[in-house]
């Protein structure tokens, strides 16, 4: 990459999956393939339900990095214990329109595992030590094998099963976080028991109100 377009960068726990309570550096990228980030196109979008705000570089530690050297250094920066069990959450809008190589081996040579949330259409580069694909209706998927595969459920003419044979250790529903949620997580709950491959996972990091 020529830059890097950062939303915000900051400290906090894991809330989700198999990694869910485990200090990380988050940095989310600006931008998505699958929406603007714009209100106004939502409801035309390919993803209509995230619950992040992606757009700009005007979040805690955001900006525009001129290198990937630089990028690191602000992550290394945020994690403010020692070496040891140094982990880093990519996420964005969708990392993996600008996460690569040439950064993750930068953020290796400091000392971090390195994680990514990723809506699986892109393929990811090499290197990444734990991938979060979690699939959206209508998005053809590229990425069919990884470390945890966490759908967030119901989506309209989305059915988990579509998944279960995919190359994954770890296989979650994650209540889609709307106005329904109660609802939502009763019925994920629900097909968990009557599919028990699939485990929940709560967004914890809302639970207690971190970031
Ligand atoms: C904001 S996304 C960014 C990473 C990537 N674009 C993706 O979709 O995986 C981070 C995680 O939040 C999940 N997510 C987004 N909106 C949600 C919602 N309303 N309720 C529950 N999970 C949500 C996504 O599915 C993904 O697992
Ligand atoms: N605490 C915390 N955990 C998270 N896991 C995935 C998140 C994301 O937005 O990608 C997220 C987030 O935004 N905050
Ligand atoms: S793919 Fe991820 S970042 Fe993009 S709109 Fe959907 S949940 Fe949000
Ligand atoms: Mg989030």
């Amino acid at each position: 990459m020529s830059h890097y377009a950062v939303k915000e960068i900051f400290l906090t726990l894991q809330g989700e999956g198999a990694q869910a309570g485990r200090p990380a550096v988050f940095c989310r990228f600006t931008g998505c393939n699958l929406w603007s980030g714009r209100e106004a196109d939502r409801a035309q979008a390919i993803c209509r339900f995230c619950d992040t705000d992606f757009v700009g570089m005007d979040g805690l530690g955001g900006g525009r990095f001129e290198s990937a050297s630089s990028l690191a250094d602000a992550i290394e920066t945020a994690w403010t214990a020692g070496p040891a069990h140094r982990y880093v959450v990519f996420t964005g809008g969708e990392p993996l329109l600008q996460l690569d190589e040439t950064l993750i081996k930068e953020i290796h040579a400091r000392g971090f595992t390195i994680a990514v949330e990723t809506n699986g259409t892109i393929a990811p580069p090499p290197g990444l030590d734990w991938i979060c694909v979690s699939p959206k209706a209508g998005a053809p998927l590229k990425i069919t094998q990884g470390s945890e595969l966490k759908l967030v459920f119901p989506q309209e003419a989305l059915d988990p099963e579509e998944f279960r044979a995919l190359s994954f250790q770890h296989f979650w529903l994650q209540p889609m976080d709307n106005a329904n949620l109660a609802r939502n997580t009763t019925e994920a709950t629900a097909y968990c028991l009557a599919h028990p491959q699939w485990r929940l996972s709560l967004q914890t990091h809302k639970l207690i109100g971190i970031p």
